[in-house]
């Protein structure tokens, strides 16, 4: 469907004429920030920035995650390196590596892959992270910095900042404002729906986190005109969830098993709505896989960026 179909209100309801949503493509959107990412770095004559990886244990998830990591750093011109430290490591093991990684001048950006094994937590640990070089955007500082709204110096939580672009994208492609318009978060981890809640109130819109414990979720669902979907559960929210005319953009990354027996993969990822269900409702919505998850991996690269020109004592270009 052509962003010329649409209809847009001054309610900043959409209803488009034809019945199936836009897709948001976050593999495009990846690959443009990619490339101006690469464009900039080629332009920085001596400063390389570089980012280091910490794995604790051998998740194979998190293995394929931080290979795409260590892969989008090399393509972008940056210097790469990845500790993995084994399962059994104690937290004055992996507080040691950070100490290193702090004071070594190669080095702008320090990401802990989460979730660490054992359930262990990571509070400590994330918060021995040199804030200036904290890419994940998880420590106190930057998480402070970004609720009093102060955007432009806060290290912005990779998945949330590439979400808000996904957003902004379908807003601008569908001349919705987000000023005012009523954005339902479902989820409210620290690393997603928190940041994303913030994010948004930055941008004017009225914010509901729902969670677990909210009461009537789909009552709660069927308010937004901007739907976050970031709970982690395979297509839980349904299409007759959905608004008429709401943007949805999805986090949720969920491997189920394939329904189709003569797939190649015996698993397929889905995200926590139910996609086909919504195609008919939604003026726009990101698909999974494609949406959010590559936004994540260049939004990664940006902040390494951004926190290398700081470090560097160079203007950051925002
Ligand atoms: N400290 C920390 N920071 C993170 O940012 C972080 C983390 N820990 N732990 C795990 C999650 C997960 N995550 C993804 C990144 C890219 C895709 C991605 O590119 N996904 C592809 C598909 C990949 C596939 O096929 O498996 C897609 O959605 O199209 C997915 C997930 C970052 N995470």
């Amino acid at each position: 469907m052509s962003v010329a179909q649409l209809s847009t209100p001054e309610t900043g309801v959409l209803r488009p004429s034809s019945g199936k949503a836009l897709l948001i493509d976050g593999k495009r959107g990846s690959e443009e920030v990619l490339a101006e990412i690469t464009e900039q770095v080629r332009g920085l004559d001596g400063l390389q920035p570089g980012l280091a990886v910490i794995l604790v244990g051998a998740d194979p998830a998190s293995q394929v995650y931080v290979g795409a990591k260590g892969k989008a750093a090399k393509a972008c011109g940056f210097h790469s390196v990845q500790h993995d430290l084994p399962a059994e490591s104690t937290e004055a093991e992996i507080l040691a590596v950070i100490q290193k990684l702090n004071a070594d001048p190669k080095i702008h950006g320090i990401l802990l892959q989460l979730p660490l094994p054992n359930g262990a937590d990571a509070t400590r640990i994330i918060e021995s992270i040199a804030p200036e070089k904290d890419v994940d955007g998880l420590h106190p500082i930057n998480s402070g910095l970004l609720a009093i709204g102060d955007i432009e110096r806060a290290l912005i939580p990779c998945t949330p900042a590439g979400s808000m672009i996904l957003l902004q994208k379908a807003a601008a492609a569908l001349n919705f404002k987000l000023q005012g318009a009523e954005a339902v978060v479902v989820g409210r981890s620290n690393l997603v729906g928190k940041p994303i809640a913030q994010l948004l109130l930055a941008q004017n819109a009225t914010v509901t986190i729902a969670h677990s414990r909210t009461r009537d979720l789909p009552a709660v669902v069927r308010r937004a005109d901007v739907l976050i979907a970031a709970v982690g559960r395979p297509e839980m929210i349904k299409g007759d969830w959905i608004k008429p005319g709401a943007i949805v953009i999805d986090v949720g990354i969920n491997r189920v098993p394939a329904t189709d027996p003569a797939a190649k993969s015996k698993t397929r990822l889905v995200g926590d709505v139910a996609f086909a269900e919504s195609l008919d409702t939604a003026a726009a919505i990101t698909p999974v896989p494609g949406g959010v998850g590559p936004m994540t991996i260049a939004m990664l690269m940006s902040n390494t960026l951004k926190a290398a020109l700081r470090i560097s004592g160079r203007k950051s270009g925002h």
